[in-house]
């Protein structure tokens, strides 16, 4: 009831269960298995079956899918209850389950990518079932059912069990003996297994022709053998019965009236039909709707006789109705039953859950109360918490559940609608909505100037957006904190990206106070991100310090999980380890960070990082891997389209190729930059014109550098660019005469020692460290040149790896699964498995991701091209 799929297991250790041990043997994974299908008509058994095999294994988890789960989002975090479940691993896809939680753009792939890292490092075999899979309708979720198939780990074996089949690949899989299938005529009952549910389950005593009778007409479909059983209970004459009986699906509906439900006492029967508005049903859920208090007996009564009903967990808390059954008591009149009307049950389910936190149920109740007041109030009473924690798509998804004429008629909600949207990319629909309301009213015209500004911004017109969080400052209220804190970040963020870095750390700093005052930990976390990167470009290193540590701090109290918020953190925090010379803190930051960027997909967050690990790996003397990364770097700018962040990359790309001595490639990436500050792309221009002079200073024409950097040093101190100022000087200072180098590089150091810059002066090299001694007051950047120049080579490998290893190396960095190595290679998946051994054990590492990144760090060759 938690609104985010059932991870729940039909409860099936009653005794009343017909072992079906030709079936389970076929459901064990046999090698090379991904999937299983069980696929069979409504009541064939398939839930019972699966549950009962479930029953017998060690690590199983369940999904009941239902419509909503429609939804990728969803489906995704009711995915992975299933698989915690499944192999007791609380922690598993804990990122992307925040990340799913979190505003942030991010591409699906990358997050089905992100839980397979998680998958390969589970130690035991896992079996997921995923049951009722024929309400999966969208083809989002069928992709990532396809894409976990072809990718998971060899241990996960899926199981599909739905009325029909689903629409993926299944020829493909079963010619590749991946896939094994059980459909209608498998999971018929025998007629020894039909007599065992006559007499055992259903506690009938019926005659060998009877049963046989029965058998034929039901031609083994067990939800018609039971309907049947109910109904020759207390008969004098089950042979005339039989005779007469239809086992055809479309009697069933006729049948279960007169023979199952009327044959209920009344009370019973009212509880049926009044309970099956739910989904699922608990005692006190189903006291709250029925007004009555024997919710929790009655349930277990109409589980002991067999009407119907599964229970859902081993305390027998939840209940649900067989589907069938709850189709047709849903469809049942509301004839000879006194009481309350439908609506009015959907009223009462909806209150008690919005008082046992069921929100989205409630939600969706009071939605089919058609209490749309009721829902509204809802979802603004919801939206807060939900804002504030960064969980934007739950709450798109519960405006979205209204229907739209009920939603266009509340201004509030189509505002909270295009506000959801725009944070989560989308910027053009948002428009149209925020420009469709209208309205004098300060809160509704700021909270569409808030709105709009975003979009602005996401669309790079940066000017608008200003104007337009200004706007949204002004017009809404002050005690609307939880408004005013996208207005202001949005305005924050916006005059970073134009470049005026004093006005963009008041705005964030502002932006901060309010996200704190309103408790809004997203927003809070975003200004304050943001605001030390803006104080690090100014050249406040020691503020930026301190910022990051009082985001730190925050996002521990609120337990924030990854976002991009917390990848920004790692990030900032690793650039200011990484500046201090702190190389081994910077290292883990960069790559924790990397890795939270990488599952939220946040392009701005994913570039820095890798830029910034690139930086680390060269000054770690690991040319090769920070080749490596740094072209990542570039592929994901350009991969996204995103123009500032292919200017980071190209800006870092410049340097390192001069420092590999490679002037072609360094001029093609100064082109880049060229063109970008043409385009007019923000943040290029100094970026741009150092890079040109960095070139200019390779080829010996010291003179064209300092042409272009005397002006560059006046616009980057008028634009407070107290980082590029410092970096500005450095150059300059190589590339002048030897007086006006030390006056220039003093004068460098002058600005940088009470910050404590170190890198941005060692990374320079020893054309650097040649002019310090000319300086006074350059101790500390000594002795750091003199620790860079002993930066131990990184550790070798314990034991030389073999041919074969390398190669299984390689095909592993390649993202291959066991099986395709082992096709790769000509050898069995057995013979793969030692391999992977021992190249665990060289590497020291325990997991797959683990052997990678350890090869990664000490870039062997095998690797490096794979990135
Ligand atoms: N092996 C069994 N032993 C006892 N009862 C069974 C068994 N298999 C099925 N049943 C009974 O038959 C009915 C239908 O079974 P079940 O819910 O497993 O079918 P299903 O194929 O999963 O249906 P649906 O497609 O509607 O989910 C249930 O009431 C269940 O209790």
């Amino acid at each position: 009831m938690d609104g985010s799929g059932q991870a729940l297991r039909p409860n099936t250790r009653r005794a009343s269960v017909v072992r079906r041990a030709r079936l389970a043997d076929r459901l064990d994974p046999g090698p090379g298995r991904r999937l299983t299908v069980v696929v069979a008509p409504a009541g064939y058994g398939k839930t019972t079956l699966l549950g009962t095999w479930a029953g017998t294994r060690e690590r199983v988890g369940w999904l009941t899918l239902d419509e909503r789960d429609n939804e990728e989002n969803r489906f995704l975090t009711s995915l992975i209850g299933a698989l915690r479940q499944g192999s007791g691993d609380d922690e598993l896809g804990k990122g992307v389950l925040a990340a799913l939680r979190s505003p942030d753009l991010r591409h699906p792939d990358a997050l089905i990518g992100a839980l397979l890292a998680d998958l390969e490092r589970l130690p035991e075999p896992v079996d997921v079932v995923l049951d009722d899979y024929h309400v999966i309708t969208g083809d989002a979720v069928h992709r990532a059912c396809v894409f976990l198939v072809e990718h998971a780990p060899e241990h996960l074996h899926l199981i599909v069990s739905g009325r029909v089949d689903p629409p993926l690949p299944l020829a493909r899989w079963r010619v590749r003996g991946e896939l094994v299938r059980l459909g209608a005529d498998d999971l018929a009952f025998t007629v020894p297994e039909a007599a065992a549910f006559v007499r055992d389950v259903m506690r009938l005593e019926l005659a060998r022709q009877d049963l046989v009778r029965l058998h034929e007409k039901t031609e083994g479909w067990v939800a018609g053998l039971q309907i049947a059983a109910l109904s020759l209970r207390g008969r004098t004459s089950p042979a005339e019965f039989v005779a007469s009986f239809s086992g055809r699906h479309r009697d069933v509906f006729d049948f279960l009236g007169e023979e199952v439900l009327d044959r209920q006492p009344a009370e019973v029967r009212r509880f049926l039909v009044e309970t099956s508005i739910l989904d699922q049903l608990s005692g006190p859920l189903c006291d709250a709707v029925t007004g009555r208090t024997d919710g929790q007996e009655t349930l277990e009564r109409l589980e002991r006789e067999n009407l119907f009903v599964v229970a859902l967990d081993d305390e027998r808390r939840w209940y649900r109705y067989h589907h069938l059954f709850a189709d047709f008591l849903r469809l049942e009149p509301d004839r000879a039953r006194p009481g309350p009307d439908r609506g009015e049950l959907h009223a009462r389910a909806s209150r008690w859950c919005e008082a046992n936190g069921a929100l989205p149920d409630a939600i969706g109740h009071a939605i089919s109360a058609a209490d749309h007041d009721r829902a509204i109030g809802l979802i603004l009473a919801g939206a807060d918490a939900a804002w504030s924690r960064g969980e934007v798509p739950t709450v798109l998804g519960w405006i979205e559940a209204l229907p739209a004429d009920v939603r266009e008629q509340q201004p509030r909600l189509v505002l909270q609608q295009a506000l959801a949207l725009a944070l989560t990319g989308k910027p053009d629909r948002a428009q149209r909505l925020a420009e469709s309301v209208r309205g004098e009213e300060p809160l509704l015209a700021g909270f569409s100037a808030a709105v709009r500004s975003w979009c602005a911004r996401l669309r790079g017109d940066l000017h608008p957006a200003i104007d337009l969080a200004r706007q949204a400052l002004t017009l809404l209220p002050a005690d609307r904190g939880g408004l005013r804190v996208f207005a202001a970040d949005s305005l924050g963020d916006s005059l970073w990206s134009l470049g005026d870095l004093p006005a963009a750390e008041t705005a964030l700093t502002d932006a901060a106070a309010i996200g704190t005052d309103a408790g809004h930990v997203y927003g809070t976390l975003s200004a304050l991100t943001l605001l030390a990167r803006v104080q690090s470009e100014r050249g406040r290193l020691g503020r930026a310090h301190a910022t990051l540590l009082r985001a730190e701090r925050y996002a521990l109290q609120q337990d924030m999980g990854a976002s991009s918020a917390t990848a920004a953190l790692h990030l900032g925090l690793a650039a200011l380890q990484y500046e201090r010379d702190d190389l081994d803190a910077a290292e883990v930051a960069f790559r924790t960070g990397v890795e939270s960027a990488e599952r939220t997909g946040n392009v701005t967050d994913l570039t820095w990082g890798l830029v910034g690990l690139s930086r680390l790996e060269q000054a770690r003397h690991r040319p090769d891997a920070a080749l490596a990364t740094a072209l990542r770097a570039e592929r994901v700018a350009r991969d996204y389209g995103a123009n500032p962040e292919a200017v980071v990359a190209a800006a870092w790309m410049v340097r390192l190729r001069l420092l590999r001595d490679e002037l072609p490639e360094a001029a093609a990436a100064e082109q880049t930059l060229a063109r970008h500050a043409e385009a007019g792309t923000p943040g290029a221009e100094i970026p741009g014109r150092l890079a040109a002079a960095r070139l200019s200073l390779a080829r010996g024409r010291s003179r064209d550098a300092l042409r272009l950097l005397r002006p560059l040093r006046d616009a980057a101190q008028a634009a407070g660019r107290g980082r590029d100022l410092l970096e500005i000087l450095v150059v300059q200072a190589l590339a002048s005469e030897p007086d006006e180098a030390a006056a220039t590089l003093a004068d460098a150091l002058a600005r940088a020692a009470p910050e404590h810059y170190v890198r941005t002066f060692v990374d320079e090299g020893p054309a650097l460290a040649a002019l310090l001694p000319r300086v006074d007051g350059a101790e500390e950047l000594r002795a750091a040149f003199e620790r860079q120049q002993a930066v131990p080579p990184e550790p070798a490998l314990a034991e030389p790896m073999t041919d074969r290893e390398s190669d299984v190396l390689r095909l592993l960095a390649a993202g291959k699964t066991n099986r395709e190595i082992a096709a790769e290679l000509f050898v069995s998946v057995g013979t793969v498995k030692t391999h992977l051994n021992n190249l665990y054990r060289k590497l020291g590492a325990h997991s797959r991701t683990q052997a990678l990144a350890r090869a990664r760090a000490l870039n062997l060759p095998s690797i490096s091209t794979f990135r």
